[in-house]
């Protein structure tokens, strides 16, 4: 299993770092245009091999796309990332080029190869990945919700003085400070809905807090977080590379799913060997169908900054 990851920063080092831990994968190549960048993030990550057990081979590569040849799943963190104060469609203008060239890059030297997009506005430069790809639609996976479904674990787990591996919830929708849907109706604790012992009002606030997620961490951190979205990432790369056939929301194409058509969203898909192999319609109530309806035409307004 060969996995590119093209961005060497704070996302793609993290995201090689937490799929080499998880040793599933025999290779991962880091590609970035600033020279020597990729190659010392690959040689420094290497360098924790013996520490961390583990046996995947890492290297790196300034932007010679024949070093990619073959692989079976890219990623792309490649692009901008929000300072305090901006939102992530407001990256559209520098990130939609670096995008483009490098997804095209990608599937010169693996026309077979199944593209994760994390370069924000992600839903938009995942719809933008199919029009310059032409791949078939269960090879492009945009990772948005991964992220901000473990980021609601965390909200809930504080919320109910619960460890976050006692609770489980979702989060649909765009990738987006005013987008995302956190379906608080649906998540439980060890089965229990959170009803049961948090007020509406107490849940509401974790919804809130959840979807500025990334705006809070870019505040404190003065740029945007990377350890939990390279974890996210790695989790979706591990769900396909093993066939796991897990569900995860993720940005996928929309062909009257969920009422939604030509566009990319997060709605939950199962993610084994083909990339998405399903994606699963779950009944939404009347005010989740409306927010995900709002959701998508925000999207659509980005896409339609995107210069096809
Ligand atoms: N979808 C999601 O959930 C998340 C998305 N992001 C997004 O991921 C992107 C990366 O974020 P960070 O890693 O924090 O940024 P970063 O600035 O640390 O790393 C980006 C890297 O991309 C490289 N790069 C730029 N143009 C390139 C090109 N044409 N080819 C190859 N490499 C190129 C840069 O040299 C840099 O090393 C941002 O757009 C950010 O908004 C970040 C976190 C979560
Ligand atoms: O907040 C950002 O700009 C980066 C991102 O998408 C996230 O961390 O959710």
């Amino acid at each position: 299993m060969k996995v590119t990851v093209v961005g060497a920063g704070a996302v793609g080092a993290s995201c090689a770092e937490y799929i080499a831990i998880k040793n599933f994968a025999s290779e991962v190549v880091l590609v970035d245009i600033k020279e020597n960048f990729a190659e010392g993030k690959a040689m420094d990550l290497m360098q924790t091999a013996s520490l961390n057990g583990f046996d995947t081979k890492i290297t790196g590569s300034t932007n010679d796309y024949s070093k990619t040849a073959g692989s079976d799943i890219a990623v792309i963190t490649s692009g901008i990332p929000r300072k305090p104060g901006m939102t992530r469609e407001e990256l559209i203008g520098i990130n939609a080029g670096i995008v483009k060239e490098v997804s095209s890059n990608l599937i010169k030297h693996s026309p077979e190869v199944t593209i994760i997009v994390v370069s924000n506005p992600m839903d938009t430069m995942t719809y933008l990945v199919h029009k310059t790809t032409g791949l078939p639609k269960n090879k492009i996976i945009g990772m948005g919700g991964a992220l901000d479904s473990a980021r609601f674990k965390y909200r809930l787990s504080e919320a109910l003085g619960a460890p976050a591996s006692d609770v489980d919830g979702m989060v649909i929708g765009g990738h987006s400070d005013t987008g995302m849907v956190p379906l608080t109706r649906l998540a439980t604790r060890n089965s229990v809905p959170v009803s049961e012992f948090i007020s509406e009002e107490r849940l509401s606030q974790v919804a809130e807090d959840t979807k500025v997620g990334g705006a809070t961490l870019t505040k404190m951190l003065g740029t945007s977080a990377w350890y939990a979205p390279g974890a996210a990432v790695s989790g979706l790369v591990q769900a396909i590379a093993c066939d796991q056939k897990k569900i995860f929301p993720c940005s996928t194409l929309l062909d009257g799913e969920y009422g939604l058509s030509d566009l990319c969203i997060g709605v939950p898909v199962v993610l084994g060997k083909d990339g998405i192999e399903k994606i699963v319609e779950i009944d939404l109530s009347d005010a989740e169908k409306a927010k995900l309806q709002e959701s998508a035409e925000g999207v659509k307004k980005t896409n339609g900054l995107l210069e096809l």
